[in-house]
């Protein structure tokens, strides 16, 4: 079953949230202006966007650590291809924060000359499907599709939000030597959220205290993001967010996918990804007891 072009529009080979964008402004970014000092977090959807949105918010912003502001990561880091809240980008102050789902072949050009820093997380594919798959219920802009083998059919084709995953994947790392970027992978953090904070700051430059550090990592857990409404989209108005369906911050763990893919799904989804991913030079970890 093919998606509708009710919920996603397909523009220059990639899909998109259909309501909230336009062609013309997909075409615009590749000319969008950059600072040296903007910083892009990179994800396919259901990787950890709104996690590291939250870390970056709270390293950066002593008023979203200690509490004093109360503003929503839809306004301080915001997506860059889906200005929802028509956020003035060119007049704001830096450093600019930005979130974005877009294929490395239709970002900016200039971030490929190594202007502005990215942040790059990725999660295991298998339960990068799954959170879609519960998100897709939630979301009103997405097309909610009961039966899971569609929508992984769907993901296996780059049929989703972003496309392929593999292709977003290989397409970020590969060009590494263009960027200036790190690469961080869900389950480190999950595992090691305090070093993930650590690496972050270090490659923004920004020196934080042993006690900031560990206020960041409290702020970042999955127990206090989801009372957090700064930071778990509870604030989202009902015609985008529908939460009789579900939560945004749902499970939050490593290993999820084993609850909802069948044996043969799971067999299905090796036989189309497994080589690619081999190929690829990143470890994926696939359950909350592998190492990493
Ligand atoms: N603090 C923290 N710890 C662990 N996991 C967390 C955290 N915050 C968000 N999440 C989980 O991230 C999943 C949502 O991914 P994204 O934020 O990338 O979604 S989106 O692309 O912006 O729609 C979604 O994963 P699932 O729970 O598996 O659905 C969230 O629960």
């Amino acid at each position: 079953m093919e998606p509708t072009d009710k919920y996603l529009l397909k523009h220059k080979g990639c899909y998109f949230v259909q309501e909230a964008i336009t062609p013309e402004y997909i075409d615009s970014l590749e000319d969008f202006e950059i600072r040296d000092s903007d910083i892009f977090l990179v994800t396919f959807p259901k990787s950890g966007t709104i996690w590291t949105q939250n870390i970056l918010s709270l390293i950066l912003h002593e008023g979203h650590r200690n509490g004093t502001e109360n503003m929503d990561l839809l306004d301080r880091v915001p997506w860059l291809e889906y200005n929802v809240r028509n956020v003035d980008y060119v007049n704001r102050p830096s450093p600019r924060l930005f979130a974005t789902h877009l294929p490395y072949y239709l970002a900016p050009k200039a971030l490929k000359i190594k202007r502005g820093k990215v942040i790059y997380v990725m999660r295991n594919p298998k339960d990068v499907l799954v959170s879609y798959y519960h998100f897709s219920k939630v979301s009103v802009k997405l097309e909610e599709v009961e039966d899971f083998e569609i929508i992984m059919e769907r993901f296996l084709a780059g049929k989703v939000v972003a496309n392929s995953w593999l292709d977003h994947i290989e397409g970020w790392s590969t060009q590494r030597d263009n960027l200036n970027i790190l690469f961080l992978m869900y389950e480190e953090m999950k595992k090691d959220l305090k070093g993930s904070v650590i690496k972050i700051c270090n490659f923004l430059g920004k020196r934080l205290t042993e006690e900031e550090i560990d206020d960041v990592v409290d702020k970042a857990s999955f127990g206090k993001m989801s009372v957090d409404r700064r930071a778990n989209y509870t604030t989202m108005p009902s015609d985008l967010l529908d939460f009789s369906k579900g939560r945004f911050l749902r499970k939050g763990t490593i290993g999820d996918w084993k609850n909802t893919m069948t044996v043969a799904q799971n067999e299905r989804f090796d036989s189309v990804f497994k080589k690619r991913i081999e190929k690829l030079p990143i470890k994926f970890c696939w359950d909350i007891n592998d190492e990493l």
